[in-house]
């Protein structure tokens, strides 16, 4: 994308509501394009699954069950959380505590739909990430599985970032440095949008949503594709 485009966006904008709102399935791209797309448009960025894995992490590390729905939906609200909503900054933290990379961990990974299907606790973290984008004066890219149909379905932009399952198991395979079999990459890919899906749809385009297949681009093309999208909807509205 051409840099006169993008300044000639940005100086649309100024001062007035830009939210960003993308969906799509694991390994699909939505954390890295979303924040290239917020650093290229100078808005705030929020990892909303970052929050369902703080989440996760805290009824896992404090020994609530997963499967007591009541239990996680109290610790949802309990939840002191703690979210960066800057592209060039990576942190969450519980009660104080830098949980970053720990919520990042195997262990995680497979307990986090567990929680993200809990009706309950959803309910309390989509009232938070609402907090957040008013908090940032609905300027902001917001990515995750329902941002386009249930947290922000009035965003200025809405986009479905997919990509095959191949791609998606290809990247999560070299994002996590070959350390995983075919078989522990389809556990957190492939199996945990199965089980996520039983609450949300990120696998098709909501009316009004632009569907963005990365499948055959890499990740500079993918950026600049989902700023063309920005552009164009934007102009158009
Ligand atoms: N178009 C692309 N081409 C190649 N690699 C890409 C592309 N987009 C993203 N990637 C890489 O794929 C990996 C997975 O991307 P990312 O973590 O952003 O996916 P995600 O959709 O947020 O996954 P999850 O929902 O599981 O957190 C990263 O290493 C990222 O750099
Ligand atoms: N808006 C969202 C964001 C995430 N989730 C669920 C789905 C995932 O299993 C989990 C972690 O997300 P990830 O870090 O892999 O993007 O959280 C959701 O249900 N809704």
């Amino acid at each position: 994308m051409t840099q006169e485009l993008l300044e000639s966006v940005r100086a649309l904008r100024i001062g007035r509501p830009l939210v960003v709102a993308i969906d799509g399935p694991s390994g699909s791209g939505k954390s890295s394009v979303s924040k290239e797309v917020a650093r290229r448009l100078r808005i705030a960025y929020l990892d909303t699954g970052a929050m369902y894995r703080a989440l996760t992490w805290h009824c896992v590390t404090t020994g609530i069950d997963l499967e007591d729905a009541a239990a996680v939906e109290q610790a949802s609200r309990d939840l002191v959380l703690e979210v960066s909503t800057s592209p060039n900054e990576e942190y969450v933290r519980v009660d104080g505590v830098d949980v970053t990379d720990a919520i990042r961990e195997p262990a995680i990974s497979s307990a986090v739909s567990a929680v993200a299907t809990t009706l309950g606790a959803r309910t309390e973290l989509i009232r938070r990430q609402r907090d957040l984008i008013e908090k940032h004066h609905r300027r902001m890219v917001v990515e995750g599985r329902d941002i386009t149909t249930v947290v922000a379905p009035g965003a200025e932009v809405r986009m479905l970032l997919t990509a095959s399952e191949e791609a998606r198991l290809r990247r999560r395979g070299l994002q996590l440095g070959g350390t995983q079999n075919a078989e522990e990459l389809a556990a957190q890919v492939t199996h945990r949008d199965a089980k996520d899906s039983a609450v949300v749809n990120f696998t098709q385009a909501a009316s009004g949503v632009v569907t963005l297949d990365s499948s055959d681009l890499d990740f500079e093309q993918t950026v600049d594709a989902a700023l063309v999208i920005v552009t164009k909807v934007l102009n158009r509205d």
